[in-house]
């Protein structure tokens, strides 16, 4: 059994009905009453594996067979940086980001609370998951979009599996407030993160870390941050471990900005409450979100488990991105390098220690944003149709 909760005054909910906060205005998440115990996860590395911990009662899973995204030592960037690096590539599910997690779970809730039409605001990666997964489901989906600030392979997936876009004349956090007030008119069902039910699928990225590791737990987990839902649900999955007694310990989670668009860290700083960035603004077009929703869930993630956030330049996380893709074959989007991007930085800064061991999440795979990999990478040679004008042209 299943309830939603708050976790600001612990206030329940049983979740049958469409909502997304407590009447006290807190985040909501799902809470179980069932203690989860390794021998109940079976199946091939993915979201489903992980189903007596997910919380669909009675439809059918909605899936694309998402999840089961490799592990991979980074053993070149590890030797530059001085510290063991293993990096998660979330840009390997089906629409090549780590939404597709939440997506299963979130379009497989909504066919169980018999909802007719599903929406997301979004900055890319979300509405590609979404429309995705509600072709699967063969329920409209509805996207609004920052005009002109999405990458265009974001775009060209979410007209592709025919979700209906309508591009808005303003940023990310304009479009999820006029989602949320539309959906309160009770237009469509939001699957953005502030729905609890979409970051259960989400958290299944921390029980596959541990998996793929031997149960041995990193010391660390780096993640961006945008919306800050994703670093909020992995670290619900590390917790749940942690009551259920399978893991004796939680990584620090630790979360990293664009600094254009590092509201949270500057809130963590001063340990005030968040100001919003008005007009957030990095070439990390997926996290150009200047008010996270989420953030509430994000510092109780970073408090308890003594991790931290930071922010990066974009000049520092394309250094990064082109260095993941050089040094390890490993091809991501703009925001997801200010992962290895912030490790840089915390172990200049000596926050990170050269002993820990990291695990970085990679959230996008590189095609999403084409643009941007051919700014951070060079241009090609160009030539005469001659063998002698080729071999004068290479290196
Ligand atoms: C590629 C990518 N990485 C990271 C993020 C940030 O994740 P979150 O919004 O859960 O903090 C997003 C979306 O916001 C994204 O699309
Ligand atoms: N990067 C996100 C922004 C929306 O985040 P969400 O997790 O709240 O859906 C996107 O891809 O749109």
């Amino acid at each position: 059994m299943t309830w939603l909760q708050c976790i600001e005054c612990d206030e329940r909910y049983s979740g049958g009905e469409p909502r997304y906060t407590c009447d006290c205005g807190g985040l909501l998440e799902v809470r179980y009453e069932e203690i989860p115990s390794r021998s109940d996860f079976t199946g091939p590395l993915g979201v489903w594996r992980y189903s007596s911990i997910l919380p669909l009662e009675t439809a059918d899973s909605v899936t694309l067979h998402e999840g089961g995204t490799p592990l991979y030592d980074a053993g070149k960037l590890s030797d530059e940086l001085g510290v063991d690096i293993h990096v998660k590539h979330e840009g390997m599910n089906p629409t090549c980001s780590f939404k597709d997690r939440g997506m299963t779970v979130g379009v497989s809730k909504a066919i169980e609370l018999g909802i007719e039409r599903v929406a997301c605001a979004s900055t890319g990666n979300t509405s590609a998951a979404l429309s995705a997964y509600g072709a699967a489901a063969d329920i409209p989906a509805v996207v609004l979009l920052p005009q002109d600030k999405v990458a265009m392979g974001k775009v060209a997936q979410a007209l592709m599996h025919g979700a209906e876009l309508v591009e808005l004349d303003g940023n990310f956090d304009e479009c999820l407030r006029i989602v949320r007030d539309l959906a309160d008119e009770g237009f469509f069902y939001v699957l953005n993160s502030i729905n609890p039910y979409r970051l259960e699928g989400q958290k299944t990225i921390a029980f596959e870390l541990l998996e793929q590791l031997n149960w041995e737990l990193p010391d660390r987990v780096v993640l961006p941050i945008g919306n800050a839902g994703n670093i909020s649900a992995i670290y619900k999955g590390f917790r749940e471990f942690y009551h259920a007694g399978i893991i004796e310990e939680i990584p620090m989670m630790t979360g990293v900005q664009a600094e254009g668009a590092s509201p949270l860290v500057g809130a963590l700083q001063k340990s005030g409450p968040l100001e919003p960035f008005e007009s957030p603004e990095t070439k990390a077009t997926a996290i150009r979100i200047g008010d996270p929703v989420n953030a509430p869930k994000a510092r109780e993630a970073i408090g308890e488990t003594g991790g931290t956030a930071t922010s990066v330049t974009d000049e520092e996380l394309m250094d990064a991105q082109v260095k993941l893709a050089q040094y390890e074959g490993i091809g991501v989007e703009p925001a997801s390098a200010t992962s290895v991007a912030g490790v840089r930085k915390l172990l200049d800064e000596g926050v990170i220690d050269s002993t820990e061991t990291i695990a970085c999440v990679t959230t996008g795979h590189v095609l999403k944003d084409p643009d941007a990999a051919l700014e951070a990478s060079g241009d090609t040679v160009k030539t005469d149709a001659t063998r002698e004008a080729v071999r004068n042209a290479l290196n």
